[in-house]
Order: C-alpha cells, then sequence, then structure tokens
C-alpha cells in the first residue's frame, strides 16, 4: 500500500534537506529548488539550492573524516556497508515510493531499482576485504618489491535522474569499500532518493563527514568539485555532452575519471534467432524505464528472412503495455520525465515517417496527457534517420531491416557511442563472430537485460571511461603505491 507524503516524512527518509560535512541544511521553500512528480506535476518538496562554499565545506570534511575511515579494518568498513545494505532493503517499500515519486517509473520497477542498488552495497560490503597487494621478485640481490592499494582520498560523484537511487550506490559502495569519502551531487529533478539514502547511511554508522549529498546550482557545485584539488576521483553518470565538459575542467587538477556516458545500443535479432524469446528481449532491453536508460536498444535490426515475423510479434507484445502513473497497480510505463524528453521522443518519430518510416504501434503522445508517451514500433526506418544516430531516451522501437550478418555489424558499429549492444541468435560460431565484431563494452546476447554488480558495467568511444560493478569496480577507487626495499642483505 502506498504511503502517503506526510508518512513518508515521517519515515524520516523523506527529507527537504542535505546533508553538509555532517550537519542537515533545511531547505527555504522561498529559496530552494521545488521537484515534482512527473506523472502530474504535483509538488514532492523543496531541497535546498547550496553551492561552492557548502562543497567546498563537504570536501574539507570528507578529506578529514575519510582518514580515519581508511584506517579501520576492512572487516569494520564491510560491516558498516553490510548495515546500510540491511537497512536499504528493510526499507525497501518507501525507499520505492519516493523513488517513483520523483522519477515515474513503476513501482514494482524502482522496488527492483532498490534492490539492484543496493546490490552494490552489498557486493562492495565483500570486495572490501579482498584488496589484495603484491610482492615481486626483487631487481636485485637486496632488494624487495611491495605493491600496495590505498584509497585515492576524496571522490566527488555527480548521477543522474534516471536511476535516482542505484546510479549514487554504484559509486558510494566501492568507494567507500575502499576507504574513500565522498560528496554528491544528484539530479536536481530527483533529489531525493540521494537524501533517503544518505539518512540510511548515517543509520548504519558511516562516519560524521564522510559522505555528503548537495542539491543546487549544477554548474557551481561541478565547478567546485572539478577545480579542488582535495578531490582526487570525479564519477560522473549522464549525458555525453556534460561528461566532456566535466573531464576538461578536471585537467586543471588532474583527477582521476569515471564516465558513465550515453549509448546507442544496437539490438540485432539474426534469422537463426528464438524470435519469441527475441520479441521478449527487445520489450525488457527498448521499455525498462520507458525506454530512458543508457543500455535501452536504440536500433533494432532484423535480418530479412524473419523480419515481418518479427515486427508482428513484437507488435503485439507493445500493444499490450500499459502505461500510467507509476503508483497505479499494473502500470508498466511510466510518464517521460519532463516535457523536453516528450518533445525529443516526438520529433524522433516525426522524423522516421517524414523521411519514409511507418507507424506499426503508438507514434504520438498518450491520451493520458502531459509527459505520457504511446509506447512506439517504428518500421522502415533507415540510417538517414535521427533515431539512427541519437539516444531517443524514449518508449521507441524503431526496426532496420539487414541481409548479410556483416552488414548487421558495421551497421551496429556505426556510431561515436560504445556502451551496451544486444544480439539474438544460435549458431555458435556466429555468437562468437558477432561478440567479438561489436565495439561496445557490453554484449547482451540471447538477452535484453545485462545489468548486474557482478558484472563491469561501462562503455567505450563517447560512452565513457571505466567499470562500475565486478571486482574491478573498486580499482578506480585506488592507488597502487610501489615501495622498494633496499638493504635487504
Ligand atoms: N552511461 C550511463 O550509465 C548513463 C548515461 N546517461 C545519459 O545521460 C543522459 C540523460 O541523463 P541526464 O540526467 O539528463 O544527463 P545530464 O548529463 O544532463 O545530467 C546528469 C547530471 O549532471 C548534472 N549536470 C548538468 N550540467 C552540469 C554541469 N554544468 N556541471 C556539473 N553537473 C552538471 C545534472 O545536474 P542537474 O540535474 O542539476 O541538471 C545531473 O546531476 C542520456 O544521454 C543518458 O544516456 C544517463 C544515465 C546512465
Ligand atoms: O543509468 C542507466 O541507464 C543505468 O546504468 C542502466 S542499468 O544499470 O540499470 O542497466
Amino acid at each position: 500500500m502506498s504511503l502517503s507524503l506526510r508518512d513518508l516524512r515521517a519515515t524520516g527518509l523523506l527529507r527537504d534537506a542535505n546533508l553538509v560535512a555532517g550537519d542537515w541544511i533545511e531547505a527555504d521553500p522561498n529559496t530552494g529548488i521545488a521537484v515534482r512528480n512527473p506523472a502530474d506535476g504535483s509538488l514532492i518538496g523543496y531541497v535546498p539550492k547550496l553551492g561552492r562554499a557548502e562543497v567546498a565545506k563537504a570536501v574539507k570534511a570528507a578529506e578529514e573524516a575519510q582518514k580515519t575511515w581508511a584506517a579501520r579494518t576492512a572487516k569494520d568498513r564491510a560491516t558498516v556497508l553490510r548495515t546500510w545494505f540491511d537497512l536499504m532493503m528493510a526499507h525497501r517499500e518507501a525507499l520505492a515510493q519516493i523513488l517513483t515519486l520523483e522519477q515515474g517509473k513503476p513501482l514494482t520497477e524502482a522496488a527492483g531499482e532498490i534492490t539492484y542498488g543496493a546490490s552494490f552495497v552489498e557486493w562492495f560490503a565483500e570486495e572490501a576485504r579482498r584488496v589484495y597487494g603484491e610482492t615481486i621478485p626483487g631487481h636485485q640481490p637486496d632488494k624487495r618489491i611491495l605493491v600496495m592499494k590505498q584509497p585515492i582520498g576524496v571522490v566527488a560523484a555527480i548521477t543522474p535522474w534516471n536511476f535516482p537511487n542505484a546510479m549514487i550506490t554504484r559509486k558510494a559502495g566501492p568507494a567507500f569499500a575502499a576507504g574513500c569519502g565522498m560528496v554528491l551531487k544528484p539530479a536536481s529533478q530527483t533529489p531525493y532518493s540521494a537524501i533517503a539514502l544518505a539518512v540510511l547511511a548515517e543509520r548504519a554508522g558511516l562516519p560524521k563527514g564522510l559522505f555528503s549529498v548537495i542539491t543546487g546550482s549544477a554548474a557551481q557545485i561541478g565547478a567546485e568539485m572539478t577545480e579542488n584539488p582535495v578531490v582526487r576521483k570525479l564519477t560522473f553518470t549522464g549525458s555525453t555532452e556534460i561528461g566532456a565538459m566535466l573531464y576538461a575542467q578536471s585537467a586543471s587538477t588532474i583527477k582521476k575519471l569515471g564516465l558513465e556516458l550515453g549509448g546507442n545500443a544496437p539490438f540485432i535479432v539474426f534469422d537463426d534467432a528464438d524470435l519469441d524469446a527475441a520479441v521478449e528481449g527487445a520489450v525488457i532491453a527498448k521499455f525498462r524505464n520507458n525506454g530512458q536508460t543508457c543500455v535501452c536498444a536504440n536500433r533494432i535490426y532484423v535480418q530479412d528472412g524473419v523480419y515481418d515475423a518479427f515486427a508482428e510479434k513484437l507488435v503485439k507484445a507493445v500493444s499490450r503495455l500499459r502505461t500510467g502513473n507509476g503508483m497505479e497497480s499494473g502500470v508498466e510505463l511510466g510518464p517521460l520525465i519532463d516535457e523536453s524528453a516528450l518533445e525529443k521522443v516526438q520529433n524522433h518519430v516525426t522524423d522516421v515517417v517524414e523521411k519514409g518510416g511507418r507507424v506499426l504501434a503508438g507514434g504520438k503522445p498518450h491520451g493520458l496527457g502531459g509527459t505520457f508517451y504511446e509506447p512506439t514500433v517504428l518500421a522502415d526506418v533507415t540510417s538517414e534517420m535521427a533515431v539512427a544516430r541519437e539516444e531517443t531516451f524514449g518508449p521507441v522501437a524503431p526496426l532496420f531491416r539487414f541481409t548479410e550478418e556483416a552488414e548487421a555489424i558495421q551497421a551496429a558499429n556505426d556510431t561515436e557511442f560504445g556502451l551496451a549492444s544486444y544480439f539474438y541468435a544460435q549458431d555458435v560460431a556466429r555468437i562468437f563472430r558477432v561478440s567479438e565484431g561489436l565495439e561496445y563494452g557490453m554484449v547482451g546476447v540471447n538477452t535484453g537485460l545485462i545489468s548486474t554488480a557482478e558484472a563491469p558495467f561501462g562503455g567505450v568511444k563517447m560512452s565513457g571511461l571505466g567499470r562500475e560493478g565486478s571486482r574491478h569496480g573498486i580499482e578506480d577507487f585506488l592507488e597502487l603505491k610501489y615501495v622498494c626495499l633496499g638493504s635487504i642483505a
């Protein structure tokens, strides 16, 4: 049963405040940032509009707190993280409702994100105790070589609105496990999930000042994060445009960067695919979070021999999807995040039709109005159309036709992005040829859902730098130190 705003505030998780250097700063409705429910525009509350001074204070507090945090045993840090995980799971329903209220995704999907987000904290609580150094045979008789791994120090994080819980824990989990401190700027449209995570982190025993959550002017906050020399790593998830700008801004202090940026995922259906499985995978890969994920299938390539059958099956499946307010039971597709997102989706559909493509399902704003859009399937799409080059970030499945395998691989790779890719086939040799030929950080074979804490998530080319999750995900929060011991005779 969904809780009222009053009940959610009564839990202490829905807070109109920021945690800055261990102290809570309450929002002033006259100067704060209004946060609204994308499903109906209703006001949820106000969060503080803070800037450089608060970020500088938070960085200083994190620098101090991080020293003692890093000096604690790995097991001790793991215990605090495990408690944070337990609290997230114990408050899963309330966290999911806060997430749906501010982001719009269906409650079931929001609850799934809470579990997914918590899994990163659980995973890195375990990884904390496996940060191994090494000894190397000396290069001279009296020399001994040690390699230590130490926390990088203070980390700045900037996260997007589409996964307002998991994109934070995918960074905070490894950062705290490694012994780092963190100053986080969540997306202005979805700050409450981040604030709730900070409430639970305090309850879990994370030391005062180690973790700050600051909302306000993105440009001002980003400037302090990139220019402050105490910040040794910036980890960003969001658009390639902003990521590139932050990359440049960080040059003056030579920070380590983690960039999870935009995507343009191909989804290829070969004629030896299990078509029913391919349709199921395409629905997940395309319509999860209403198409608002960086790993969504943005282009669907279907081999000639199965094109019509696949299109018919996909239209049937898409036409069954129910759009509505994410709080309502049975809703599978929520609203788009805002008017500009709706405009971009409609522009992509209009562009396909004007250039000769066909609408097989949907193709216009939903009758519910607001930022709801009909789940859409387009046919006869070509590389001349905007959907081939730009990330739609909405519920639009454009079908491209191809004849030969090599043609599909070439078309799939014809983009500046390289995050996720997918294909359905059963021939083993083809599976290896195509997996090796796709220029992407991630390949889903006969599955449309690949994201998990166990695996390295990330992209190549304009989709970013580094990996999050898996045993690799903690490395970017550590520095290697080479110690050469002499006179060991
Ligand atoms: N690779 C991945 O894992 C992911 C990639 N993305 C990509 O991001 C885009 C959609 O997400 P969206 O949130 O709109 O992306 P944006 O890049 O617009 O925003 C992401 C974050 O950056 C902040 N930001 C914006 N401008 C600045 C600035 N000048 N300095 C510092 N921070 C800034 C935003 O703050 P504010 O909200 O205050 O504007 C927000 O917190 C898509 O391209 C999508 O593919 C999204 C999620 C995951
Ligand atoms: O922000 C995103 O789009 C996420 O990275 C997608 S996922 O991790 O949930 O697949």
